[in-house]
């Protein structure tokens, strides 16, 4: 039986309520909000520093691949978009090279709203002195439970619309109870254009429950990160609740919950949204590391580490023991010109084995809205727009 048919599908938000629980929305805002920001030297010698800029290039790969389409699809040049849980602004820099008009940040982290803010008007003064970067997108900023608030009554313009909603690594955290995952999804589609898109990364339940059923106390990770399930019994894992602890080093530990995939699906539906498709990091990371434009990003990001290198900064050699074997592969097929060997031996891009093993547990998905209940529209690409 398919891991994800085995999940039961019964309790919900009802019996949270019911059996008083507190939700952990507060538990996870005090998290973010206590996040110390870390400057670039901290950065650059943390044992994930090449994780953060893997992951960092997959949101970038994302975001790209998805405003090329819409700017093709719908013949628009300047998107709307909303940031839905933007955190401290990871990818304002995105938007401001995907060249779009306006931006909507919410999270329910305030301190990070604020440094969200921060940051955007210092980009904002350094845009003004760039006139290459086309100018800067218009923004604003919303503190609020995603999941338990309907952002749009924040709005400046309740009646705004958006070419493209974007939740990155926190579309889980709604997936607590029916309610708050029904919010969070009317949040990221109700004012979505007709052919808008809903994007994200999450982690993957599939391999999640794949890698807790063959771990032992219901528990697996490595000296980078681990994930603990926090409910007494795999075999009947709740729809919505399903609660574990995510630990990443010296980034997060806090609960979050397994997001059922096709109970995503069901629920998209209602506000006429398509899955496109949903696939791992690893999928798609070798989907898009050749294509021309990713493979320079994924090189100036330093998502890859250069194998070999002197500095394994903390790492064992046992991280790099599938690197090595590939690398003698190379070394022993080197058919570069001789010109370019005089140079010295090659260089390979690597994760370690423990962030490779961090970053596979996530996931990309993609939602287009194809019909819009209120009107009966559905979509049409514009160059089908007037098709009979
Ligand atoms: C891992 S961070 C990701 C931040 C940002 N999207 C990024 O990729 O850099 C998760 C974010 O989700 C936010 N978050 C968690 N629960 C939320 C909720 N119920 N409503 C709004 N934001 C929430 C946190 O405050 C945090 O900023």
């Amino acid at each position: 039986m398919d891991q994800t048919e085995k999940m039961e599908k019964s309790e919900d938000a009802s019996e949270q309520a019911a059996s008083g629980e507190k939700d952990l929305s507060e538990t996870v805002a005090k998290h973010y909000n206590e996040l110390k920001e870390t400057g670039l030297e901290m950065r650059t010698q943390s044992r994930i520093f090449y994780l953060r800029n893997f992951n960092n290039w997959i949101k970038s790969a994302l975001i790209g691949e998805t405003v090329k389409k819409l700017q093709s699809e719908s013949n628009k040049q300047s998107l709307v978009v909303l940031d839905l849980c933007s955190g401290k602004g990871g990818d304002l820099l995105k938007w401001r090279k995907a060249g779009i008009s306006k931006l909507v940040c919410a999270d329910i982290a305030g301190t990070s709203v604020e440094q969200c803010e921060v940051r955007y008007r210092e980009m904002m003064g350094r845009g003004h002195q760039d006139r290459q970067s086309g100018g800067m997108f218009t923004a604003e900023f919303i503190t609020a439970d995603c999941t338990k608030v309907r952002i749009r009554e924040k709005y400046q313009d309740a009646s705004m619309k958006f070419d493209l909603c974007s939740c990155q690594f926190s579309f889980h955290y709604c997936f607590e109870s029916l309610a708050q995952a029904k919010m969070m999804l009317k949040n990221a589609c109700e004012c979505l254009n007709l052919g808008g898109y809903f994007i994200g990364t999450t982690p993957n339940s599939l391999e999640i429950m794949k890698r807790l059923r063959s771990s032992e106390n219901k528990s697996f990770g490595n000296d980078v990160y681990r994930v603990t399930y926090e409910l007494d019994d795999l075999d009947t894992v709740p729809l919505f609740g399903a609660k574990y602890n995510f630990h990443l080093e010296g980034v997060v530990d806090c609960p979050e919950f397994l997001v059922y995939f096709p109970m995503l699906e069901k629920l998209a539906e209602d506000y006429g949204m398509k899955l496109l498709y949903r696939k791992s990091f690893a999928e798609f990371f070798s989907e898009n590391a050749e294509k021309g434009e990713y493979r320079g990003l994924l090189n100036r990001m330093q998502g890859l580490e250069t194998y070999p290198s002197d500095n394994l900064m903390g790492k064992v050699p046992e991280d790099y023991t599938e690197t090595e074997q590939t690398y003698q592969e190379i070394l022993a097929h080197d058919d570069r010109p001789e010109h370019v060997r005089q140079r010295g031996p090659p260089k390979v891009g690597t994760l370690s084995k423990s962030e490779w093993e961090a970053t596979t547990i996530y996931c990309v998905f993609a939602f287009q809205k194809v019909s819009d209940k209120a009107t009966g529209r559905t979509w049409k690409p514009h160059s089908q727009e007037g098709d009979t």
